[in-house]
């Protein structure tokens, strides 16, 4: 048969050899996109115990949930008609009050209070510093979860030093996002809200909450757990964690740090799994604080009722 062959490999070895050249380079070419990407995602993390692709990955066999969780009854108090429309109003009136604020004031705030706020969230790690070591404390919170993985990490830090050092990574990307990457359309769209790369609020605010997504959660063994809907689930904690804050009597800001993401997560020592989602400063008002006049939609304008 392979003499039947020989023909055709003597009149197209040519063929061939250009073929395996041309998967050689193109697996040089792979590899060192994968490894410019790899180096980008990971610039500044020297101090960063790494937890590297290459090293995790999904172990199938481990259920996100045991198999015999048991079922216990749901309890339960049905409140009158009357009852059910008196709460919605009054939630509507609480959270109808909320608005984004960018002047804070430094008065301090009692740690407990946030801590019982990130507690209606989802997980927190309160973050402090002693003789140059960040420690990690953490609780638990009541977001519901893609099977009940709670992807999601709440840094909270009070600390003087991190806040600066925060501010100083966000005001530089923020200039840079300012001046060339938003483009004039968007800077004129932001141009009423009197928005620059300055921000004050991430130093005079007591506290600065940053949220972090888990991608995958990393299991006992090492390997890899799948985090079904890791940014939903992220997102709803971060509804229920504005609602929270403004419930209690503070106020916030959610600010989206373009490009950021790496420099903070390194900053924070946090694993490569986690990433950042949102920034929050949260504390109480400048006495003097200004909020632009803007009106919301009505309930018309979005809602649709299928009868
Ligand atoms: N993140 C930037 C820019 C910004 C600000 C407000 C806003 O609604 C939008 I869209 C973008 C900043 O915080 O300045």
């Amino acid at each position: 048969m392979f003499a039947e062959l020989l023909p055709f490999w003597t009149k197209h070895w040519y063929h061939v050899v250009i073929c395996i050249v041309s998967c050689y380079f193109l697996k040089l070419f792979y590899v060192s996109i994968k490894g410019i990407v790899f180096t980008e995602n990971n610039r500044n993390s020297n101090n960063v115990e790494q937890l590297e692709d290459e090293e995790t990955f999904f172990d199938d066999e481990e259920p996100a949930l045991p198999k015999d969780l048991e079922h216990i009854p749901y309890k339960y108090e049905r409140p009158s008609e009357t009852e059910l429309y008196s709460r919605a109003s009054e939630f509507y009136k609480i959270v109808a009050a909320r608005r984004t604020i960018r002047f804070f004031s430094s008065d301090p705030v009692p740690k407990q209070v946030i801590r019982e706020i990130i507690k209606a969230a989802g997980t927190i790690i309160f973050c402090y510093i002693r003789k140059n070591m960040l420690y990690n404390l953490s609780l638990i919170g009541t977001t519901p979860s893609g099977a009940h993985t709670e992807p999601w990490t709440f840094v909270v830090v009070s600390n003087k030093n991190v806040k600066e050092q925060i501010r100083r990574i966000v005001e530089n990307e923020e200039e840079i996002n300012y001046k060339k990457r938003m483009g004039a359309k968007w800077t004129a769209d932001l141009l009423p809200l009197r928005t620059n790369w300055i921000k004050e609020y991430l130093t005079t605010a007591p506290y600065l909450i940053l949220v972090f997504k888990q991608i995958y959660g990393i299991l006992p063994n090492g390997k890899k757990k799948v985090h079904y809907y890791n940014e939903m689930s992220t997102c709803i904690a971060c509804g229920i964690l504005i609602t929270a804050i403004q419930y209690a009597g503070l106020v916030t800001l959610v600010s989206t740090p373009l490009n950021c993401g790496a420099g903070i997560r390194n900053l924070l020592r946090r694993p490569p799994n986690e990433k950042l989602l949102v920034l929050l400063p949260v504390g109480y008002p400048a006495k003097d604080a200004t909020v632009p006049d803007l009106q919301r939609k009505s309930l018309s304008d979005i809602q649709v009722e299928i009868d």
